[in-house]
C-alpha cells in the first residue's frame, strides 16, 4: 500500500471574535475558542500507482487531508502512512518521495526564473547531476516548456507557469504526488495538457496520484475511483462509474431528428432539456432508457439517438446534496 488512513481527524482550534467594540474587549480579556472538525475520522487505502479523485464541496476537508498527508501538518488522531513513512515526522526519505502540488499556492521565486528554484531543488532534495539533467529534459520535453525557464517567473502567464510549478515540483522524481487543484484557472487547452502530462508521468513512473479538481473533466480523464467526503467525513470509496449507475436515476437520450417534432409530443417520451433546431436532449428514467430509445426511432423521425450517462458535475452534486 502507498497510502494508508485510519480514522484520520484534524481539528482546528478558531479563536472566536464576537462582534463590535465590546466583544472585541471581552475578547482581549477572555478568548474563546470553538473547534472546526475539518477532518472527522476518514479511512482509506490507495494501492501504490493508483490514480485517485479526491472529491468534496468547499470547506470538505481535502486540502486539510492533503496537507496531513505531506506531512505538513499533524493529526488531531488517527493514524497515517505513507510509502511506510508517518508523514509527520518529515524524514529526509520521506520527502524525497513524494510531492504536494497547490494550484492556488507558487512555490517558485517570483523574480527569478524557474531554471533557478529548480537548482534550489535540486540541492534540497540532492538529485544527483546526472539524474536531474535527465528528469529535467524529460520535463521540458513532456510540458512542452522550452526556454520558459529561463524566463522570470512574474512574466509567465499563469498556464506557463503553472507547467513550471508541476516540473519544479516533480524534479526529484516523487513516487506520491498529492496534486490540490494543479488545473485551477487554467483555460480548456491547457487543462488538457496538464492532464496528459499527470497521466504520462503516471505510466512512466508507476506514480501514486491524489487528485482534487473542480473541473470533473480531470477526474474522469484521470481516476476509476474516487473518494467523496463532505464535513470531514467520507460519502462514497469506489468506482467512479458506479457511483454515477447508483446516484444518477436518470441518463440523457440526445436525439438528432430528421424533421421537426413538436415539444409537446417530446416530452411524451421523457423531460426536454433542450432543443436546438432538430438536436434534442431528453432526460429519462434510468430504468426506462432502452425501452424509450426505441420508441422514439419506432415513433418519431429519429435520424441518430445516442445515449450517455448525465454530467459527472450534476452527480456529484446530488451526492453533496448541493451543487458542486
Ligand atoms: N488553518 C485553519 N484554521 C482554522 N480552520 C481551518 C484552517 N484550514 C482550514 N480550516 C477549515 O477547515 C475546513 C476544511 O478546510 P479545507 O481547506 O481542508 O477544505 P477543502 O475541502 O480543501 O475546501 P476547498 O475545496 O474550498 O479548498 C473548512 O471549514 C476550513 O474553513
Amino acid at each position: 500500500m502507498s497510502i494508508e488512513v485510519r480514522g484520520l481527524r484534524k481539528y482546528y482550534q478558531v479563536h472566536r471574535k464576537e462582534a463590535g467594540l465590546a466583544g472585541s474587549l471581552r475578547a482581549f480579556v477572555r478568548r474563546r475558542y470553538e473547534t472546526v472538525k475539518a477532518v472527522d475520522g476518514i479511512d482509506f487505502t490507495i494501492a501504490s500507482g493508483e490514480m485517485v479523485g479526491f472529491l468534496g464541496p468547499n470547506g470538505a476537508g481535502k486540502t486539510t487531508t492533503l496537507k496531513v498527508l505531506a506531512g505538513l501538518l499533524h493529526p488531531t488522531a488517527g493514524e497515517v502512512r505513507v510509502l511506510g513513512f508517518t508523514p509527520f515526522d518529515r524524514q529526509t526519505a520521506f520527502l524525497k518521495q513524494i510531492t504536494l502540488v497547490m494550484g492556488q499556492k507558487q512555490q517558485l521565486l517570483w523574480d527569478l526564473p524557474a531554471i533557478e528554484t529548480f537548482e534550489v531543488n535540486r540541492v534540497i532534495f540532492e538529485v544527483p547531476a546526472d539524474e536531474y539533467r535527465r528528469t529535467l529534459n524529460e520535463l521540458i520535453d513532456l510540458l512542452e516548456l522550452g526556454d520558459l525557464l529561463n524566463k522570470q517567473v512574474r512574466k509567465l502567464s499563469l498556464g506557463e507557469r503553472m507547467k513550471c510549478e508541476l516540473a519544479a515540483a516533480l524534479l526529484h522524481r516523487p513516487k506520491v504526488l498529492f496534486l490540490d487543484e494543479p488545473t485551477i484557472g487554467l483555460d480548456v487547452t491547457m487543462q488538457a495538457r496538464v492532464r496528459e502530462f499527470v497521466a504520462e508521468y503516471n505510466r512512466r513512473y508507476s506514480a501514486t496520484v491524489l487528485l482534487t479538481s473542480h473541473y470533473m473533466a480531470d477526474v474522469t480523464a484521470l481516476c476509476r475511483r474516487v473518494i467523496v467526503i463532505n464535513h470531514g467525513r467520507l460519502l462514497y470509496d469506489g468506482n467512479l462509474q458506479s457511483m454515477v449507475e447508483q446516484v444518477a436515476p436518470h441518463k440523457i437520450i440526445h436525439l438528432v431528428l430528421s424533421e421537426p417534432v413538436p415539444v409537446e409530443t417530446l416530452a411524451r417520451y421523457g423531460e426536454v432539456q433542450r432543443v436546438d433546431g432538430l438536436e434534442v436532449e431528453l432526460k429519462v428514467a434510468r430504468h426506462d432508457t432502452t425501452r424509450t430509445g426505441a420508441r422514439l426511432l419506432a415513433e418519431l423521425p429519429v435520424a441518430d439517438i445516442n445515449i450517455a450517462e448525465p454530467p459527472i458535475e450534476e452527480i456529484i452534486g446530488e451526492v453533496f446534496g448541493q451543487p458542486v
